[in-house]
């Protein structure tokens, strides 16, 4: 078997939306990632797996420059032709365009039509009728809209966890950004919050390009298009997500999805 098995997407002919290239991530002295060098697919679903601490957060949170205050992180980061790992990018902008959703559900504590609203004002749209409508084509691309409608004034905080991150995605996507990264967005909630957030974030692929870390192989089996195998701190094989769970070309991915690893 091979050491390192990484699938050049562009090579297969996907369109690429988001690349990195020769990126390093530094914790103080401390390296958690060497060279995560991948290609990430427009309009599809990418898993981020692997052990804990082998860097998926890392990765993830690197791409839309959450690691700037808490690491150095050194490499081209591509996004639509633009290296966005520049001091010069406009970071706040670079957000709204590669959107972040956390492991836990975290509302503010406004009410549900004012935590999508927030964002938007910040960002100076002020017509109430244009607000009314992004707040509900949001609540509806994340399948929170039916359950929510009568009590859009209602405090989030009172939400279900599997309600409270459908907002929080809702919350992302009002901004209307390309990328969607999400850092184990299933993890607090239970199985059938669970599955209609996936529900969820399959529907949203026709829109978004969606970049998920997960600890579940069932889930990154049943949703992601590509998978990523993290091992500490360094990619070891990058394919298909059918590839990755039924042929994999390295031998510690077999191990890991397989059960056997550690
Ligand atoms: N804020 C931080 N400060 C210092 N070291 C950190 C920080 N965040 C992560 N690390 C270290 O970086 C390495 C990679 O951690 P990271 O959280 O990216 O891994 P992960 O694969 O996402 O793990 P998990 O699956 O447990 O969330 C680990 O050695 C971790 O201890």
């Amino acid at each position: 078997m091979q050491e390192r098995h990484v699938t050049q997407l562009s090579a297969v002919g996907e369109e690429i939306i988001l690349s990195t290239r020769n990126l390093h991530v530094f914790y103080g002295q401390h390296e958690a990632l060497f060279e995560g060098d991948l290609e990430f697919a427009n309009h599809k679903i990418t898993a981020l797996i692997g052990p804990s601490g082998s860097g998926k957060s890392t990765f993830l949170r690197s791409l839309n420059r959450m690691n700037d205050r808490i690491a150095t992180v050194t490499g081209e980061i591509m996004y639509r032709g633009v290296d966005v790992n520049q001091p010069a990018i406009d970071v706040y902008e670079m957000r709204r365009r590669v959107g972040m959703v956390f492991q836990r559900p975290n509302p503010f504590a406004k009410s549900i039509y004012d935590n999508i609203a927030f964002a938007l004002q910040l960002r100076g749209v002020t017509d109430r009728h244009q607000l009314d409508e992004i707040v509900e084509t949001s609540l509806k691309q994340a399948a929170l809209w039916e359950q929510v409608k009568d009590d859009l004034n209602k405090s989030a905080l009172a939400l279900s966890g599997g309600q409270a991150q459908r907002l929080c995605i809702a919350r992302a996507i009002a901004v209307k950004p390309d990328i969607l990264l999400l850092d184990e967005p299933a993890s607090a909630l239970d199985p059938v919050s669970t599955s209609q957030l996936e529900d969820t974030l399959l529907d949203l692929k026709q829109k978004y390009t969606i970049i998920i870390v997960t600890h579940n192989m069932q889930q990154a089996a049943r949703i992601s298009d590509y998978t990523a195998f993290f091992n500490a701190g360094r990619v070891l094989e990058y394919d298909t997500t059918s590839q990755i769970f039924t042929n994999p070309q390295v031998k510690i991915t077999s191990d890991y999805v397989s059960g056997n690893f550690g």
